[in-house]
């Protein structure tokens, strides 16, 4: 089972190369769940804008492409709940309560940043932390995450195509790796303690635009 991840840039543009894969794994019969990003949206304020822009701009366009590649994704919304993570600091922002559906071989799955609560009211939930959740629930035994940086860049800005924990600790504390990327290694590494075996960050699939973590590969 595998877990991709497609944050919010990266959507504009995807690769013909990753429906491509996307194409081969499902004729192989693997279950994939999509999850996608959405881009920075913060409070309450801007909770209306979100669902807006995911509900007009988002969904629509990435069942286009997929549609294109005649991919037809099944929207995970029943049986993912979320919960308001930390009233009064972050409003109506969300992490995963409980996952409670089950996955059909040789699927395709996609699941954004919108998710509702056991009330129904829609919370912002990072769609890093989401793709952990789902990878863990699932047991995938691969995540991804497809965003719009080739990878991890070093002070060099260089791509890194191996990180460790503790170089990935160094990075973060020298302020090497900040903001999206920040939040995106530590979703990687919590993925890689629950046993997710290969985890990969890049534009694409591909060998040489990723970073692998452990050491795996
Ligand atoms: N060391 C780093 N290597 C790569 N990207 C970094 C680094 N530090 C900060 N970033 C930022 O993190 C961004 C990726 O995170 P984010 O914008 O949340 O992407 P996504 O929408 O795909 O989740 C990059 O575009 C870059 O601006
Ligand atoms: C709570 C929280 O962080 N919500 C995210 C949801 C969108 C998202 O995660 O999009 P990317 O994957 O493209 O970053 C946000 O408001 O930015």
């Amino acid at each position: 089972m595998k877990v991709v991840k497609i944050g919010g840039n990266a959507l504009k543009n995807i690769d013909i190369n990753v429906l491509k894969q996307l194409q081969t794994w499902l004729a192989e019969d693997e279950t994939v769940v999509l999850v996608h990003g959405a881009g920075p949206m913060v409070d309450d304020a801007t909770l209306k804008v979100m669902v807006n822009v995911v509900q007009t701009q988002v969904w629509p366009m990435l069942h286009h492409v997929l549609g294109q590649a005649h991919l037809s994704p099944t929207l995970l919304t029943d049986g993912v709940v979320a919960r308001i993570k930390d009233a009064g600091k972050f409003g109506v922002v969300g992490e995963i309560d409980s996952i409670t559906t089950t996955l059909m071989a040789g699927r395709l799955y996609v699941i954004g940043p919108l998710v509702s609560s056991s009330q129904g009211e829609l919370l912002n939930v990072n769609a890093d932390e989401i793709a952990l959740a789902v990878a863990r629930h699932f047991k995938a035994d691969t995540l991804y995450f497809l965003t719009d940086v080739a990878g991890v860049l070093d002070q060099n800005q260089q791509v890194m195509t191996e990180l460790s924990p503790t170089v990935a600790a160094t990075l973060m504390s020298q302020e090497v790796v900040t903001g999206g990327m920040f939040i995106k290694l530590q979703a990687a590494f919590m993925a890689m303690q629950v046993g997710v075996q290969k985890i990969q960050m890049g534009r694409d699939f591909q060998v040489g635009a990723k970073l692998v973590l452990g050491d795996q590969e």
